[in-house]
């Protein structure tokens, strides 16, 4: 009995120790100068300090303790987390080129075609190609610009909607705007005829899920059995599978009515994205030579990156102006008072809106919508903060810890729109503790198309409805957990009683119900 009690020991003393020195980190064998960090568990690292808690909040919790630049490893992930602007900015803006590249993971793989949309793309000749073609002709000024009367139109079916509704009768704002927000994404990219909006839209919603989760699997990359075992791969391949069905069926569509190059060259600026990106394929001289399932993965990071990130931050800014009535108030008055009598609200006039600019960034400053950025990788080994970061180093900046820093920010907790009008601080990338779009050479193509949406659904909600809440709820109690992911939103749908402004439509005459 007794040899079989050793056996057992040395079989399982034995098996924690290889799984020691697997789950090890590299790193430390290499004896470089890693950044410190909270104490790790056997295999799975420091998982359990994230249990229960939202990772942005973990983090900025764990570095009160371990620092501004930390060492975290999740299972087999190994991460440095950086949570100060200081450093935010060395990352960006010092070592930029050198850690310029996104790490990859099983999930982006599959769904990204091999990671060849923008996003999750390494640095490179090609995703240089991609970002241009991205910053010149799909997401550029005039592009977003030439996309109003799509805007215009999602806002009068809505107003539709709310039209049918009987007195008193509370929406769901979290559904109304992301349907929205989704409508102009769909519209801009496919025109108005796309039959398969509906499934496209919620296979991209289950992208989402998809790439946010923590499935065990992803945690242990080098075991690749896990993912077939734990049936991972195979999920995911089907969802990309119905995405492609969906795309390939997009695009026979077009090349069945015809070449886009049969529309006249003055008519080209108002093509949509497809047209854009199907003009590119064929004219060439990008450096390579661009394939369908080129054209299949950029959509899918304009539908993963440009749909909830907009809607995010239009929910969570009624939710700020619901708990107080008083702001509320003042961004309605100034909308009010510059819509009045006038016969076209043009985009200059709505960044004019003074305000409702204010609210606007100090939502994006408390709730960015991507609060961990995307990851990135090195490149080049350099050193941050006089640590080492190796090549292939996983490196992710906390912006909401940047912009809750106590060190920049007075009272940064609390939602005061005011500050920001005695700062020039902007989110355009130049200054660290406000970084809702990132910085540097992966900073977010999609800052105007995301904003023009915001700017115009929120000040038509806000010109057209008051808003209440329903069921007697005060503002204090609205619920502000956000949602788990690499997408903040807000977990408890926001539900709201609209009533119609009459005066509005007075006022109005650019609204034309029936376009
Ligand atoms: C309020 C709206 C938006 C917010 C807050 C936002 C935020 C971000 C953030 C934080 C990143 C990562 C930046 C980094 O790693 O430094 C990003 C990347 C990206 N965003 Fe946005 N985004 C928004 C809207 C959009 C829209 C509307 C589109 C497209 C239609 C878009 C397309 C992209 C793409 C393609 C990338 C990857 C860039 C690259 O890796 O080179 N975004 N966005």
């Amino acid at each position: 009995m007794d040899v079989i009690i050793i056996f057992f020991l040395i079989i399982s003393s034995l098996i924690t120790f290889l799984f020691i020195v697997l789950n090890s980190d590299p790193n430390s064998r290499q004896h470089l100068n890693l950044p410190p960090g909270p104490p790790k568990l056997p295999l799975i690292g420091n998982l359990h300090q994230l249990a229960g808690a939202l990772p942005h909040r973990a983090f900025r919790n764990l570095a009160k303790n371990h620092g501004p630049i930390m060492h975290i490893q999740l299972a087999q992930i190994s991460a440095i987390i950086i949570s100060s602007p200081r450093l935010a900015k060395e990352v960006l803006k010092t070592h930029d080129l050198a850690l310029a590249s996104r790490p990859t993971s099983l999930a982006s793989h599959i769904l990204f075609y091999g990671n060849t949309n923008i996003a999750f793309t390494p640095y490179g000749d090609y995703w240089r190609q991609l970002r241009k073609i991205c910053t010149l002709q799909l997401l550029g000024a005039k592009k977003v610009r030439s996309f109003a009367a799509i805007r215009q139109r999602e806002f009068n079916s809505f107003m539709k909607f709310l039209g049918m509704l009987s007195d008193g009768e509370p929406i769901n704002v979290h559904e109304k705007v992301t349907e929205m927000v989704n409508n102009v994404v769909c519209v801009s990219s496919f025109g108005d005829n796309c039959r398969q909006r509906k499934q496209l839209l919620e296979i991209i919603d289950r992208f989402g899920r998809e790439l946010s989760g923590l499935y065990l699997a992803d945690l242990f990359p080098d075991y690749e059995f896990l993912s077939v075992i734990l049936g991972r791969k195979s999920k995911l391949l089907k969802l990309r599978k119905n995405f492609d069905e969906i795309l390939d069926e997009i695009l026979e569509e077009r090349r069945r009515r015809g070449s886009y190059s049969d529309f006249p060259s003055d008519e080209r600026e108002d093509g949509d994205l497809l047209e854009v990106l199907l003009r590119v394929k064929e004219e060439g001289g990008v450096g390579f030579a661009i394939t369908d399932d080129n054209i299949k993965a950029i959509f899918a990071d304009i539908f993963a990156a440009g749909t909830d990130t907009s809607s995010i931050t239009i929910e969570w800014a009624m939710t700020e102006m619901i708990r107080n009535p008083t702001m509320m108030k003042k961004v309605q008055d100034e909308v009010r008072e510059a819509f009045n009598g006038k016969t076209m609200i043009t985009e200059k006039e709505l960044q004019s809106l003074s305000y409702m600019q204010l609210v606007i960034k100090e939502t994006l400053r408390l709730h960015p919508p991507v609060p961990l950025l995307l990851p990135r990788e090195c490149r080049e080994q350099c050193k941050i903060d006089g640590y080492d970061i190796h090549v292939k180093q996983k490196v992710m900046i906390n912006a909401w810890a940047c912009a809750t820093d106590p060190e920049y920010w007075e009272d940064a907790e609390s939602f005061k729109p005011e500050r920001f009008e005695k700062t020039s601080v902007d989110f355009m990338g130049n200054d660290y503790e406000f970084i809702p779009f990132g910085a540097g050479r992966r900073m977010c193509p999609g800052v105007n198309f995301g904003l023009r949406s915001v700017e115009f659904f929120l000040a038509h909600m806000l010109y057209f409805y008051d808003w209440n809440l329903h069921d007697g709820l005060n503002p204090t109690d609205v619920d502000m957990t956000e949602t788990e992911g690499v997408f903040a939103g807000k977990k408890d749908d926001l539900r709201l009683i609209p009533t119609f402004y009459p005066k509005a439509v007075d006022d109005a005459p650019f609204m034309n119900l029936n376009m």
